[in-house]
């Protein structure tokens, strides 16, 4: 057999480069370790032996016979060959007899324990389907109700998942092609085509940034992609045109640039204003086939990693839909494990990888999110436990009090649930027996064309494969694992190392974190002599992995991953399926997947001997080895999508019913503001109350057209009160009526002009309050219990002058309304800044939004889906007005939430001049600078000079607003 001679051949190789010694002795041995000691040369001599056919090996030797010659090295192999073949022989008739021996004597216990094995690993099986679902132990925090209702009760959900990073597509996933390109993004595809298989799901979007930058495939660039399963199919009866799995790509930043994850922070509320119309059209759509005409809103919207977060979060309040969340990877985790690696400093590390941005985005997170998926309980006890807002004593005591129906004082907690991601058991390759042996490798089959891409580098390539897949970073530690094959010499003389690092062309052209990553490995590489030992491919694809991680099982090899931390490990959990045993990281989840897959050695990823030697001991001893992939195997399988799905399913149908409320189709006939072309919103509040009302009157001015009097509508949005505005504009000879809403109480109330009599000329006016914005807006409110806290805390922010101590801020109970609790501020300079009583209210658990209004003279605590910002967004959601369409005009400062409001599709005109009163410590709000938060040189922003007429119909003309 043509493969057989290779793969012989090469072990022949391998065994006259270790040494002569392995069957030069005065006995033939089959020992591999002999008297303790163990050689390379034996291993291999050892793997001819058992692996390969007595006529195979005397075929060898026929023709090692044929091409003799006087080189020493040929007549060598001449000898060694006819040894072994007298060896493999020795060998069958040893197992002949032994075999007849255990026939006689056992045919009973063998078959029992076969049996066992199938039994135990069905059960294992069984166990895992979704029994523990309900199980206790993996789920911290409260829940909406105690029950989870099988998921074969549920019918026709649509399901919205957000991963913004990286290349995103259903097929030949560029995997490793850059750092933002790795485990993730496979999770997001995999996850979101078990998910659309799953019964009971009728659509599953993946929302991705749509690429259109030269470089980078076109089919980044197609909006949408239809995803096909491979995990396993559900019945297509009652399938709808618009049912199945989709990546939907929405445009968001610099249209012809690829973004780092790191870029990405000022383009979010874009993103989220796109996503938002997409999801808005797709429920409709989707109700129009299995709703009789409702719209059939997302069952949840569920961010991915901590941009994502940000953008569920956003999503998730302006259509009051619940929302779930999972980390990936955790901000304060990489923080910690790049301080400890001390070769940036706190500030240096914030700029290269915004990590403050990221870690304020996994809190929001928190804030928002009924569930957060876990990979391992590592990742709930000792990461999302660092986070201020989440504590596992703490959620656990509110769980407790809320299953027993007791008063948690308004405090909340995500509920917190462990499911492992899965594997693609679509890949699984069945095709080698319990000894590694491969079944059905027939003349017929050839080797897949990436073995020789790999084989070509090494002098023996058959020799045990030493495989790392992972992307070039930093993090992944692939130079430790370099020096410590490269520093090991018995090592070195057993086995090959394979480093899948990515995909690249030049590496002078790659990006600086990748070329130096491996820019070192190939130093080293060349400083420890391994030419002929170390395969570092420049290519692969991504359906090619599977056979890497075979080629790696064929040879008796072993996978590796010595990240320094890793907050999962697909990579392990591919290994395993694949029949290969694992070397990998003692830190973060790999200890908990070893608990379940028991396929390896963990290793401390900072001791390169430890490395070395674990490698050496799972390669050397083959019983171990045995055990290992046999156990992976065995276990692979509660590793599974379709668990996942269904484990996921059923806490998705435990979260509380929430949609948006967005009123009939006859109210919104009536509404003015529902007619509008264009709106201008006025968030004005740097100013003072001159010069506000001066901006009111010149905008309205700017704007009114006589050809289309009503064209454009105005909406007044601030954290005064409805009767403090309405005081305000009457006390100026303003109408109140000319607006068509109030957004007030800093965005947690939402006002309209209502009529009393027939007409408006001969009626009074009054304003109602939408009390659908009410619902959207209520989410995790904290009401009495966080009053009575803030109060008490109030108390406690003092000035102290000697002894005495005077109180500074009071509670303000006529600017307070339901949803927005108001406090007087005595005097500003002695206030906390405001991240601290953000960080205070989430270590409460008092899931709120805290800002500082009218120069910081008051504080308002309203709901964490309240903002203005988010109001605007409840506009479009409510009275279908085009978000592109509404204009929000602001000034060079503003309150706590002014930043909020210049992100996204809508324009933004920002009035300059020195009637701005300047900005205070009311800005102290962020960890990171405002770059990291809006891209101030958006085209969507305009600013001018001044605040006249002119001025603004200037800024009004440039945005296609008509002006007079
Ligand atoms: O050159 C490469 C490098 C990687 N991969 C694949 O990319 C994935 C890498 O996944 P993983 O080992 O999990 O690493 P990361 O890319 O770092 O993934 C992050 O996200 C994953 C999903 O949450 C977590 O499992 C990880 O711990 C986390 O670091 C695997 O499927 C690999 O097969 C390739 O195909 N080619
Ligand atoms: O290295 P970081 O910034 O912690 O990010 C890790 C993230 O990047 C990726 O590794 C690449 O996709 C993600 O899988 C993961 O969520």
């Amino acid at each position: 057999m043509v493969g057989n001679d290779n793969w012989i051949n090469s072990y022949l190789d391998a065994i006259l480069d270790a040494g002569k010694s392995a069957v030069g002795g005065d006995r033939p041995s089959l020992l591999l370790r002999e008297r303790g000691h163990f050689s390379p040369a034996r291993y291999f001599v050892e793997e001819v032996i058992t692996g390969y056919d007595e006529t195979d090996l005397y075929k060898t030797w026929l023709r090692a016979n044929a091409m003799r010659s006087p080189q020493e090295r040929n007549t060598r192999l001449e000898n060694m060959t006819w040894r072994i073949w007298n060896l493999a022989r020795k060998k069958k008739e040893l197992e002949k007899e032994e075999a007849c021996r255990l026939l006689k004597r056992h045919p009973e216990t063998e078959k029992t324990r076969i049996d066992a094995t199938a039994d135990m690993s069905e059960d294992l099986f069984e166990g895992e389907k979704g029994e523990d679902a309900g199980d206790p132990s993996v789920a911290y925090g409260d829940s909406t109700t105690g029950v989870s209702p099988k998921t074969s009760s549920v019918d026709k959900l649509y399901i919205v998942l957000i991963s913004l990073h990286g290349l995103v597509r259903g097929e030949n996933m560029e995997l490793g092609r850059d750092s933002d390109t790795g485990g993730q993004v496979k999770y997001v595809v995999e996850f979101a085509k078990a998910l659309s298989s799953s019964p009971g799901v009728y659509r599953v979007d993946l929302l991705t940034r749509q690429i259109l930058a030269p470089n980078f495939d076109r089919s980044y660039g197609e909006p949408a992609e239809m995803l096909v399963s491979t995990t396993f199919k559900n019945s297509k009866q009652e399938k709808g045109e618009n049912s199945g799995g989709y990546i939907i790509r929405i445009p968001f930043g610099p249209r012809d640039m690829y973004l780092t994850k790191e870029r990405l922070w000022p383009f979010i509320q874009e993103f989220v204003d796109g996503a938002l119309s997409h999801i808005v059209r797709m429920s409709k759509t989707i109700g129009e086939e299995i709703g009789c005409g409702h719209p059939v809103w997302p069952a949840v919207i569920h961010g991915h990693y901590a941009s994502a977060g940000i953008a569920a979060t956003l999503l998730s309040g302006a259509l009051n839909l619940p929302m779930a969340f999972t980390g990936h990877f955790l901000g304060k985790d990489k923080l910690e494990g790049l301080l400890k690696q001390g070769r940036q400093s706190r500030e240096e590390i914030n700029m290269t990888y915004k990590i403050m941005r990221r870690i304020e985005a996994e809190e929001l997170s928190l804030d928002a999110s009924e569930i957060v998926i876990a990979s391992t309980r590592q990742e709930i006890e000792e990461q999302w436990n660092l986070y201020d807002g989440f504590e596992v004593i703490l959620a656990r005591k509110l769980r407790a009090r809320v299953k027993r129906g007791a008063n948690c004082y308004g405090r909340y907690m995500p509920r917190m649930v462990i499911i492992p991601p899965g594997v693609e058991f679509g890949h699984i390759i069945h095709d080698f027996d319990i000894d590694g042996e491969e079944e059905n490798h027939g003349p017929a089959s050839e080797d897949p064309p990436i073995w020789s891409q790999i084989m070509r580098f090494f002098t023996n390539p058959r020799k045990p494969m030493i495989l790392a897949v992972a992307r070039p970073y930093p993090e992944k530690n692939i130079t430790t694992l370099v020096k410590a094959f490269g520093e090991c010499r018995p090592l070195r003389e057993l086995a090959n190392l394979t480093l899948i690092m990515g995909n690249r062309e030049a590496i002078s052209k790659m990006h600086n974190t990748s070329a130096s990553v491996l820019t070192s490995v190939l130093t080293l590489i060349d400083e420890y002599d391994l030419y002929g030992q170390v395969a570092y491919p420049k290519h692969h694809k991504h359906s090619e992995v599977p056979d890497i991680y075979r080629l790696a099982t064929r040879t008796k090899g072993a996978f590796v991953n010595v990240a320094y931390f890793e907050q999962f490990g697909v990579t392990l959990i591919e290994a395993a399926m694949n029949g290969l045993p694992v070397i990998a990281t003692k830190n973060g989840a790999p200890v908990e997947i070893h608990q379940v897959l028991n396929n390896g050695l963990l290793v401390d990823p900072h001791d390169q001997n430890a490395i070395a030697d674990a490698l050496y001991k799972l390669l050397s001893e083959k019983q171990l080895w045995s055990r290992c992939r046999e156990n992976g195997l065995k276990n692979i399988h509660q590793f599974s999508w379709p668990e996942h799905c269904k484990n996921h399913l059923s806490r998705i149908l435990t979260l509380g019913m929430r949609s948006p409320a967005v009123g009939s189709e006859e109210e919104r006939s009536k509404a003015p503001i529902s007619g509008r072309k264009h709106i201008i919103v006025i968030s004005v509040d740097s100013v003072n109350k001159e010069n506000l009302v001066r901006i009111i009157r010149n905008a309205i001015e700017a704007a009114h057209t006589e050809n289309t009097p009503a064209s454009t509508g105005f909406v007044l949005s601030t954290s005064l009160t409805i009767s403090e505005i309405c005081s305000l504009l009457v006390s100026v000879g303003m109408h109140p009526a000319g607006f068509d809403a109030f957004i007030c109480n800093s965005g947690s109330s939402i006002y309209y002009p209502s009529y009393s009599g027939n007409t408006p000329s001969n009626s009074k006016v009054t304003h109602v309050i939408d009390r659908n914005h009410q619902s959207h807006i209520e989410y995790r409110w904290g009401g009495e219990g966080l009053r009575k806290y803030l109060v008490k805390w109030a108390t406690s922010v003092v000035e102290r002058k000697g002894r005495i101590e005077r109180q500074m801020i009071f509670e303000d109970s006529e600017h307070s309304s339901t949803y927005c609790l108001a406090f007087k501020v005595v005097n500003p300079n002695h206030l906390p800044p405001l991240k601290e009583l953000r960080k205070l209210m989430r270590i409460q658990s008092l899931r709120c939004n805290a800002l500082y209004n009218h120069s910081a003279t008051r504080l308002s605590v309203t709901p964490i889906h309240a903002s203005r910002s988010q109001a605007i967004r409840y506009l479009f959601v409510r009275w279908g007005i085009e978000l592109p369409n509404i204009v929000v005009m602001v000034g060079e400062s503003g309150d706590s939430d002014y930043e909020e409001l210049l992100g996204g599709l809508h324009r933004t005109i920002i009035l300059k001049g020195d009637f701005n009163i300047a900005a205070n410590r009311i800005h102290t709000v962020r960890r990171y600078p405002l770059q990291d938060v809006v891209a101030l040189d958006s085209s969507n922003i305009i600013e001018v000079q001044g605040c006249t007429t002119e001025d603004i119909k200037s800024a009004l003309r440039q945005i296609g607003v008509p002006t007079q």
